[in-house]
């Protein structure tokens, strides 16, 4: 089903190469004028994904639709010139013999945009980028930040509906790229171009992405606004991807609504639990981020708050404060704190009960002081 308000609709897309599962199975819409950053580690089939929609690639099961129309499925399938997108590339591709305006006039003769148009279309373009007067500069002339910007100008010069985006900062050191980053991001609001921004970096794609789709082996592991990603991480595997490094393990104690009791070693915690066929006795995994820790000499008694005890191991400075590993059990947790607590002191590691998330864990990797925990439950 495609809704009206999508300019992107995917649905069951699949591209097996051999044994391998590029993609396994996508379906997901892209409503008119949102940048939808596609986020997973090298290899699980984000750049397949752009390079379907392009058409570079094609498709071996399920369907795309691209401003209405059907690009490809049942024999179809729509040559990547007829199709309304265009892709801005990882190095700018900006060919240095020509000058900004013959880099921006080289694709509409192909695109079938009048002669006529074609040099007020230039302005035009420039004058969006913030770029006017430029059209005579080379490449080798132009700033980094303003190289990129023709590169979208030369996307956006055949008039595409939808902008597909291939890691177009990562080849640059990170201050550049933090700066363009966040350039970028208002740039694309202000055009409102719908548009598809694949990286693997974390901070890119929260900066770019109203939503973020995140890839795991060819398959959507979580499709969310970005705070949401955050809030509600969908898996075990998600959370870890967005900073939670805080494992323990434990069996379902009680559940209420959401929420799960959990028998973890001697304690026991309260964890938001969205898997509602998880059940009492049930093998879990509770997960939180080292931001929002807190440690101090004595439990806090706030009814908002798990405790644990646990023994300072190492301090690390990160500038921005301090990294704190601290032991619990076999376990060792992780805690952001502004101040450096004495390695070898005896404290209490104090985090909000709705920052702390259960999901289900395979029974295999039960340990045994659990297993006996849960036992005595029994
Ligand atoms: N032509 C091919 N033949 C065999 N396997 C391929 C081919 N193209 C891609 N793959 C495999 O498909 C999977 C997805 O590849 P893809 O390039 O889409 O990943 P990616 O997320 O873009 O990775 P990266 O961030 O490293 O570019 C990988 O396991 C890759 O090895």
């Amino acid at each position: 089903m495609t809704s009206n308000t999508a300019e992107v609709a995917i649905h069951d897309l699949q591209r097996h190469i051999g044994a391998v599962r590029a993609l396994d199975g996508v379906s997901l819409e892209i409503p008119t004028g949102e940048t939808l950053a596609v986020l997973g580690p090298s290899g699980c089939g984000k750049s397949t994904l752009l390079r379907l929609l392009a058409g570079l690639d094609t498709p071996t099961g399920g369907e795309i639709h691209i401003a209405g129309q059907k690009v490809n499925g049942n024999g179809l399938e729509v040559p990547p010139e007829r199709r309304p997108v265009n892709m801005v590339f990882q190095d700018f591709a900006l060919w240095p013999h020509m000058n900004v305006k013959q880099i921006l006039q080289y694709g509409m003769k192909y695109r079938g945009i009048a002669r006529g148009r074609r040099d007020q279309r230039v302005t035009e373009l420039l004058e969006l980028v913030d770029l006017g007067g430029m059209e005579k500069r080379y490449p080798r002339e132009l700033s980094g930040g303003q190289q990129q910007r023709v590169a979208i100008a030369r996307a956006l010069a055949t008039e595409p509906r939808v902008l597909l985006f291939d890691e177009p900062l990562s080849n640059l050191d990170s201050q550049l790229r933090q700066q363009m980053r966040d350039d970028l991001a208002r740039l694309l609001r202000e055009l409102g171009t719908t548009a598809l921004y694949v990286t693997h970096d974390l901070q890119e794609a929260l900066a770019l992405g109203q939503r973020v789709v995140v890839m795991q082996a060819g398959r959507i592991a979580q499709i969310d606004e970005t705070r949401e990603l955050f809030r509600k991480p969908a898996t075990p595997w998600v959370a870890e991807l967005v900073g939670y490094a805080n494992t323990l393990d434990g069996r379902i104690l009680r559940r209420e609504d959401d929420w799960a009791l959990v028998q973890a070693g001697q304690q026991t915690l309260w964890a938001l639990c969205r898997d509602h066929e998880l059940a009492d006795g049930d093998a879990t995994q509770i997960m939180f981020q080292p931001r929002g820790c807190r440690l101090s000499q004595q439990a806090p008694q706030e009814s908002n708050l798990n405790t644990l005890p646990v023994q300072v191991e190492q301090q690390v400075f990160e500038g921005h404060g301090w990294r704190i590993n601290c032991r619990h059990g076999q376990r060792l947790l992780q805690v952001h704190d502004a101040l450096p607590h004495d390695a070898g002191a005896g404290m209490a590691l104090a985090f909000e009960k709705a920052a702390t998330h259960a999901y289900r864990r395979s029974e295999e990797a039960v340990p045994v002081e659990t297993t006996e925990t849960a036992a005595r439950i029994a």
